[in-house]
């Protein structure tokens, strides 16, 4: 599948202009489905974006807010993508939109991923918008190379919607959105900001298999736009 490629001058006119693409794809979806999901990333690069977004005009209060990952810890951890996109996304305009938990209460974020799928269910799908980032390792999601769960990550049969991944090269047992789960989305954006991300993902598509850099696999499966800024 190819990589559409949305270049920019700088992050300010990325925000600008991914925002409100991504203001337009909601809009399609209510207009078509009655609400629309929007899923986000976690990490650092979608920070700028979330402030944009949350004073976008989008009509939030039929819009249905969850996270492609999220780190297994306590939402008062500064690692929690929840608290992450709360403080940063769910404010202002955007905090009318519905948020579904990907964290819950259990040790293990193993005995919690069926609920987990359960939650996610609410929400319209295939989801309308998923924005991924993507690790210098080549990792998405919390699909990570080196991790024990990749083959049922990027496992497009088995049915299963998120599952719990540990990865050895970064803290925290994680929750994932799967493979096929990221894949049926309608919209799907890769979020990368600096020439060294851009650089990861050139060499990797050029050159490795999907379990090798698993951006590979969502890359070889679905068509995928890059919004990539300085
Ligand atoms: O929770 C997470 O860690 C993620 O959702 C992860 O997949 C992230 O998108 C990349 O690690 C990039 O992170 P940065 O934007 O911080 O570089």
């Amino acid at each position: 599948m190819p990589l559409t490629q949305s270049l920019y001058e700088s992050a300010e006119a990325l925000n600008e202009e991914f925002a409100a693409e991504i203001a337009e794809k909601l809009a399609e979806g209510i207009a078509q489905r009655g609400r629309a999901s929007l899923m986000v990333s976690g990490g650092r690069t979608p920070l700028p974006l979330f402030k944009t977004l949350s004073e976008t005009d989008i009509d939030w209060a039929s819009v249905d807010v969850s996270l492609v990952d999220e780190r297994w810890v306590e939402e008062s951890s500064d690692a929690s993508n929840t608290r992450l996109v709360k403080e940063n996304l769910l404010v202002g305009k955007a905090s009318a939109a519905r948020f579904i938990e990907i964290k819950s209460a259990e040790a293990d974020a193993t005995d919690a991923a069926l609920a987990c799928e359960s939650r996610l269910s609410a929400m319209s799908q295939p989801f309308d918008v998923l924005i991924l980032g993507m690790g210098e390792d080549g990792h998405t999601a919390s699909l990570f190379p080196c991790c024990e769960q990749l083959e049922d990550g990027l496992a497009m049969n088995r049915g299963r919607v998120c599952i719990a991944t540990q990865p050895t090269t970064a803290p925290h047992q994680r929750m994932s959105l799967t493979l096929p789960a990221i894949v049926a989305s309608r919209n799907i954006y890769l979020h990368l900001t600096g020439d060294k991300k851009r650089q990861v993902l050139e060499d990797a598509v050029a050159n490795a298999t999907a379990t090798e850099k698993p951006i590979v696999a969502v890359i070889n499966a679905a068509q995928v736009t890059l919004k990539w800024a300085p």
